[in-house]
């Protein structure tokens, strides 16, 4: 039986790199519902070339020219935040790719565990934000959630099953600022920041990068993913993003996971899990890639790295808190409204004047995401940072 796949975000870096999988192997995986945000035409392609069942259009506005453009297809079409978040519900789905960018992955992402989906697991702001949930979701549910983070996928890939770690290490390229003093860190443009070393991505994800936020996020998730204490989690600074991250086991052996920068093996991984199957594309090839190495990361250079611990620390609601004020400063970053150490500022001055709730439900969620929006952008607004 081909495995039914829905992808929420499919005209994403994940989502396409996810359909190159998908048309690799026709024998294994079948498209059962695609989604989008605003990208109506790419979407209406997929569409035609993968047949779905259903597509989604998160903004409602573009239903018109997605109906339109599909007429001549049997595949539904619907639009709206709360058919998104009901698509993965449909019975025939298999796994949920959660590929769409931000908190907004939150919702659709519970539902689909609820309705007894595998959720292969790339929406890292779903576990910043509220992992204790998820996790005592899936658990209820019995549905498994597999990484596609490469970070995390490495580190599935390290595990044993008799055989607890002591250590996960986290790699991190560094991103494009990696060798920059405070000084040049302050006039950095988002042209510069867009450029990441080693990977092609988002432009949300890729500023997390250039700012180490996206590392800090990781940690969180690490967390949640592997039951962790943040004292097991380290950092190491990677340069070359070929060791994809390590585990340290009791009695001090490391084992790690390399590979060439790409990201279709751990979307891969997680839609064949626990099998491997074929793969095409560059090898590793050690001559190429002759030279690895490893610095400490600097948090007094990228302070989001520190606040992103500080929330592990603090728990409750801060990780949600942290997220939202990331995104409302990169969307800002991105319109050249803020600086780049700017956005450090905010974060951390966010995170003093928001309510601290030290065992949020989903609504405390809702409401911490809605105020830290409001009070961070009110801080870019009045230019306090
Ligand atoms: N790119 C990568 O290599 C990696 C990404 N990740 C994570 O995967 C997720 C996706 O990243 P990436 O593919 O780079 O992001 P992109 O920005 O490339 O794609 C985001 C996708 O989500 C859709 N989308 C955006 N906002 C919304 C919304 N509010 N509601 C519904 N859909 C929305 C977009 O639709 P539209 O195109 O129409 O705007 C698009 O399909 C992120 O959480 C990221 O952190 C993790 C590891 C690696
Ligand atoms: C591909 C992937 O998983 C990204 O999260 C990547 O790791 C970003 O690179 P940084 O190490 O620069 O954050
Ligand atoms: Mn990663």
């Amino acid at each position: 039986m081909k495995r039914q796949i829905a992808i929420l975000g499919s005209t994403g870096s994940i989502g396409t790199q996810a359909l190159q999988v998908i048309k690799e192997h026709p024998d294994l995986y079948e498209v059962y519902a695609l989604t989008a945000n605003n990208q109506v035409d790419l979407l209406a392609r997929q569409a035609r070339e993968f047949q779905p069942e259903a597509v989604v259009i998160a903004n409602e506005d573009k239903y018109p020219a997605l109906k339109e453009a599909l007429s001549d297809l049997p595949v539904k079409v619907y639009a709206g935040k709360d058919a998104l978040a009901q698509i993965v519900e449909s019975q025939p789905i298999d796994i949920v790719l959660t590929a769409m960018v931000g908190y907004a992955g939150l919702l659709p992402t519970m539902n689909a565990i609820r309705a007894g989906k595998a959720i292969a697991l790339a929406n890292k702001e779903t576990m910043v934000v509220a992992g204790e949930i998820i996790n005592a979701l899936a658990q209820e549910y019995h549905t498994p959630i597999l990484p596609v983070d490469s970070e995390h996928s490495a580190i599935f890939q390290c595990l044993e099953v008799n055989n607890p770690v002591s250590k996960v290490i986290l790699t991190a390229s560094g991103g494009p600022f990696r060798t920059y003093t405070i000084d040049q860190l302050r006039t950095v443009t988002k042209a510069q920041a867009l450029h990441h070393p080693n990977w092609h991505m988002g432009a949300k994800i890729t500023i997390d990068s250039a700012s180490m936020m996206n590392k800090g996020f990781e940690v969180i998730e690490a967390k949640w993913l592997f039951g962790v204490r943040p004292e097991q989690i380290e950092v190491v600074v990677h340069p070359q993003s070929v060791i994809h991250s390590m585990v340290e086991f009791e009695d001090g052996a490391v084992k790690a996971q390399l590979g060439v920068p790409d990201m279709r093996l751990p979307i891969q991984y997680a839609f064949s899990y626990p099998k491997r199957v074929s793969l095409s594309g560059e090898r590793l090839d050690f001559a190429k890639y002759n030279t690895l190495t490893f610095e400490k990361p600097d948090t007094e250079r990228f302070r989001n790295l520190a606040l992103a611990y500080e929330a592990l620390h603090q728990g409750g609601n801060m990780p949600c808190i942290v997220n939202a004020a990331n995104e409302v400063v990169v969307a800002a970053f991105l319109e050249d409204k803020i600086s780049f150490l700017g956005m450090s500022e905010v974060i951390e001055k966010t995170m003093t004047r928001v309510p601290f709730i030290q065992r949020p439900r989903y609504e405390d969620y809702v409401a911490t995401d809605a105020e830290t929006r409001r009070i961070a952008a009110e801080l870019v607004i009045n230019k306090m940072y």
